[in-house]
């Protein structure tokens, strides 16, 4: 593995009212350590995965909306200037690698598609051979793990899983595996996916409650709802729909 600790530059943040500085968990972030080569962030819808993740990426010098250094396509949606704020320990330091963002890999895939157009070498040849707009979502995904991911790197990874089935999660894994075990890769991975945090020897940090802490993930509310939906299903639903009704009822 190779980044060690992210340090938060607390007194040069010019105001902790606002965004991205009031998010709770980068309020209260002063450092955060990574022990192993595969590092998981989870927590609730709009507890600051994404912000952070990004913002590591883009101190590294990957292209914020997804990509690695050299991919300099322009991004649509907003980004914080957390990453102004960041140092970076390393140990060796490396470059190379990739940011996946799920929520702009189309612009992203277009971009391919535009440099392909206007270059004389294959572009394609990193991504499976033909252009992510030709693949289905989950395909053009595993197309990048599979053919992009590979050299000594460090893989910066928002909601993965968003477009891949169970089984295609499971291959995704294998791939970590695969390159986790050569000792060259490592791997920042926000999530939501209780298949994906399964992974052996990971480091799970909960952004929940307002602080970073680590988790095990049999504590995770992804591993204890998933767990307790397919076991008690039929009851879970007729109590969640009752109550709704009950809530609803009046009207
Ligand atoms: N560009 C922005 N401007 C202002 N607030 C923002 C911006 N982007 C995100 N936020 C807010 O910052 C908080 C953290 O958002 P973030 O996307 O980091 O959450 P997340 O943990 O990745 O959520 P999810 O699991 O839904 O992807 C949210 O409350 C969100 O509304």
């Amino acid at each position: 593995m190779f980044l060690k600790n992210v340090t938060i530059l607390r007194d040069q943040i010019p105001s902790f009212k606002q965004y991205p500085f009031s998010i709770p968990v980068i309020f209260k972030l002063k450092k955060l350590s990574f022990k192993q080569s595969v590092t998981f962030f989870v927590g609730e819808n709009g507890s600051g995965k994404s912000t952070l993740i990004e913002a590591i990426a883009a101190q590294i010098g990957f292209n914020k909306a997804g990509g690695s250094t050299q991919n300099r396509f322009e991004e649509e949606h907003t980004v914080s200037t957390l990453h102004n704020y960041l140092r970076l320990s390393w140990l060796p330091k490396v470059t190379n690698g990739f940011f996946l963002r799920a929520e702009t890999f189309y612009q992203f895939a277009s971009y391919l598609d535009q440099l392909q157009r206007e270059n004389p070498d294959d572009i394609f040849a990193s991504y499976g051979g033909i252009s992510l707009h030709e693949q289905s979502h989950g395909e053009s995904f595993l197309s990048l793990f599979k053919n992009r991911f590979g050299k000594k790197g460090i893989y910066l990874l928002d909601e993965p899983e968003a477009a891949l089935s169970p089984a295609r999660q499971l291959a995704l894994l294998k791939i970590i595996h695969d390159l986790e075990k050569e000792g060259q890769s490592q791997f920042i991975i926000a999530t939501h996916s209780p298949i994906l945090l399964g992974y052996p020897n990971a480091e799970i940090f909960n952004f929940d409650d307002g602080e970073i802490k680590k988790i095990n993930y049999e504590d995770t509310d992804h591993y204890q709802i998933t767990k307790y939906f397919l076991e008690n299903r039929e009851g879970l639903l007729h109590h969640l729909f009752r109550e709704e009704e009950e809530e609803g009822g009046v009207n």
